[in-house]
């Protein structure tokens, strides 16, 4: 997790030193807190750096289910704390509204850098087989930010669609476990990206690694 800090932290600071500005997308969930936290202690002009998530739950900002919470928690701290947190919630908190994300979003595009995190059942970001706007998420004209309905899940989603996540500089995923090992190596077989939409990532144009703790 510390590696993957510094290597990231690398990769924005090349990024801004050659725009003047970076962008970051993160995972929410349960595995990339220690990532997080080592990064927002990176020596990086963070206030020039945009963060966003790679996907949020549709609950309010500060409940236990946000990964907007889980990133004030982790990232927006230390070093990080003046970063540019691009928040996919209406102000106050607990509201979305869809084309005020698309519009912040398309503003920080194309990312430089995105770490990416993955479910056992191949899922990454919110884009889980099953969903019914699964294939307009994958689409190479899905729109920046799509709105999903994974079934079994608590709650809906938003979602970086596959084009806004495959045009990335780089993207890193990064994954715990030994379930998560043999989905992706499951993910690795041909077959069609609505079974295993971590395969929409892992043919990505640009460099895609990814990084497994056990
Ligand atoms: O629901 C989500 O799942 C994935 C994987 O989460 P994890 O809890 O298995 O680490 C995560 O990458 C995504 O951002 C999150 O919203």
């Amino acid at each position: 997790m510390r590696g993957l800090a510094e290597l990231v932290g690398d990769q924005l600071r090349a990024a801004h030193a050659s725009k003047g500005r970076a962008s970051l997308a993160v995972p929410g969930g349960t595995t990339p807190g220690p990532f997080l936290t080592a990064l927002s202690e990176a020596d990086l002009d963070w206030p020039e750096i945009t963060v966003m998530l790679t996907d949020e739950r549709v609950v309010p900002e500060y409940s236990e289910r946000s990964n907007t919470r889980l990133l004030r928690e982790t990232l927006m701290r230390n070093a990080a704390a003046g970063a540019n947190l691009l928040r996919f919630h209406a102000i106050g908190g607990a509201d979305f509204l869809l084309d005020t994300v698309r519009e912040r979003v398309a503003e920080a595009l194309p990312l430089d850098v995105t770490v990416l995190g993955m479910g056992a059942d191949m899922h990454t970001a919110s884009l889980f087989p099953g969903t019914p706007e699964l294939a307009a998420a994958l689409a190479g004209t899905a729109p920046d930010v799509v709105a999903m309905h994974p079934p079994g899940q608590p709650e809906a989603r938003l979602t970086l669609s596959a084009p806004v996540l495959r045009g990335s500089g780089v993207i890193h995923i990064l994954l715990t476990g030994a379930e998560k090992l043999a989905a992706l190596d499951r993910a690795l077989a041909p077959g069609p990206a609505e079974e295993a939409p971590i395969r929409a990532i892992l043919d990505a144009p640009c460099p895609v690694t990814v990084h497994y703790a056990d």
